[in-house]
């Protein structure tokens, strides 16, 4: 039987501490051949990152994948290489992207990361793409998605998928679960933990994320990097337009799938919102990586992968303890 449950309704219990303050704990880990500094990668969506913000998270340890939308992914491979930094795109499936590859192979420039990035990346046009990534780039690390079952990753991963993306519906600006009826939106944990068992290489676990605290949950669950939208929005650095309400700052988050994205009211599956500006990007990443050590502490561990080692509870629907399960 699956176990359904959320980021919310999920707690870690904590082991026999063996360290003697948190800076001892190393929250880095090795993702395609690199080591980061977090398992935490900013959304690859237009208000959430731009090559700007990329540059500065890959001269900084941390692990970056630019969007996919009006960019020019060949110049910003070539301005990465120029300045010895790894370069990480997205793609999607159509005869342009396939052309974007063409390209980067053509040019010399090439790819360290390209992600495939579809709303249903359990599909034919992912396995032709992941087909023509490895043709023309063999050195290149594949993410692909978003999926959310284990069929899915099986597949995926037996078409040369080097990653999976998980994650469909449970991103603060989603719509597909209310437009569709599909998803793994109120119980992408749950999913990723069912995906997690089946999956022979790492998975990033994508949206949902509302609390650091949920970072250490994926982890837990079998995430080897957490993919982060809203809460990485919003910041000073943000893409997204600055908007002023009673005197309070907020910048624009919308979804990739939304009008504001596609510039069309076509198969709309992704929303607006403003969120509240919450200062610098490198201070809310510092904060991560100071609570993820606190988490890796609560472990009883020392290195990231501690932190799959620990039980948990799921607690009831009134998340005050009353109906805890173990
Ligand atoms: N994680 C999530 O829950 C979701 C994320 N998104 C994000 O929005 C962005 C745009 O995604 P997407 O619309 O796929 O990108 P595109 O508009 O580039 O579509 C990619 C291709 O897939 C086709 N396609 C899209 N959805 C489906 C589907 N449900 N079944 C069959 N074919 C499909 C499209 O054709 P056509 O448009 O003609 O159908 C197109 O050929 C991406 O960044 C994606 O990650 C979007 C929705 C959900
Ligand atoms: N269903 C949709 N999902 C979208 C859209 N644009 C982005 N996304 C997904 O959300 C996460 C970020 O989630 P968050 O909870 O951290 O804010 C992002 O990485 C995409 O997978 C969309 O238009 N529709």
């Amino acid at each position: 039987m699956v176990e359904i449950f959320d980021y919310e309704n999920i707690l870690l219990l904590p082991r026999r501490c063996r360290v003697g303050s948190r800076a001892e704990c190393d929250p880095s880990t090795t993702f395609g051949g690199r080591k980061f500094r977090l398992p935490v990668v900013p959304a690859n969506m237009k208000t959430v990152i731009d090559a700007h913000i990329a540059r500065w998270l890959a001269e900084h340890g941390y692990f970056y994948i630019l969007h996919r939308f009006d960019v020019d992914a060949v110049a910003f491979a070539r301005q990465m290489r120029d300045a010895g930094l790894f370069v990480s795109i997205s793609i999607g499936v159509r005869a342009d992207d396939a052309a974007t590859i063409d390209q980067l192979a053509a040019e010399g420039v090439g790819a360290d990361y390209i992600t495939i990035d579809i709303a249903h990346g359990h599909a034919d046009s992912v396995q032709r793409m992941i087909g023509h990534i490895k043709h023309k780039l063999p050195e290149a690390f594949v993410i692909a998605g978003n999926i959310g079952t284990p069929e899915a990753v099986i597949d995926l991963e037996s078409w040369g998928a080097d990653a999976t993306k998980l994650g469909i519906g449970p991103g603060k600006v989603c719509i597909t679960r209310m437009k569709t009826g599909f998803g793994t939106g109120g119980w992408q944990l749950s999913a990723l933990k069912w995906c997690a068992r089946v999956a022979t290489k790492p998975i990033i676990a994508d949206g949902g994320i509302r609390e650091h605290g949920d970072i250490a949950k994926s982890v837990r669950f079998g995430a080897a990097m957490v993919m982060i939208g809203s809460m990485l929005a919003g910041h000073e650095e943000s893409p997204g337009k600055t908007v002023e309400v009673d005197g309070a700052l907020y910048k624009e988050y919308y979804g990739s799938a939304s009008e504001f994205n596609k510039g069309l009211r076509r198969n709309v599956e992704g929303k607006r919102i403003l969120e509240p500006v919450k200062g610098r990007l490198v201070d809310t990443l510092k904060e991560m990586e100071e609570d993820l050590q606190s988490s890796i502490s609560y472990a009883g561990g020392t290195v990231l992968a501690d932190i799959r080692k620990v039980n948990y509870v799921i607690l009831g629907q009134n998340n005050a303890g009353e109906h805890l399960l173990m």
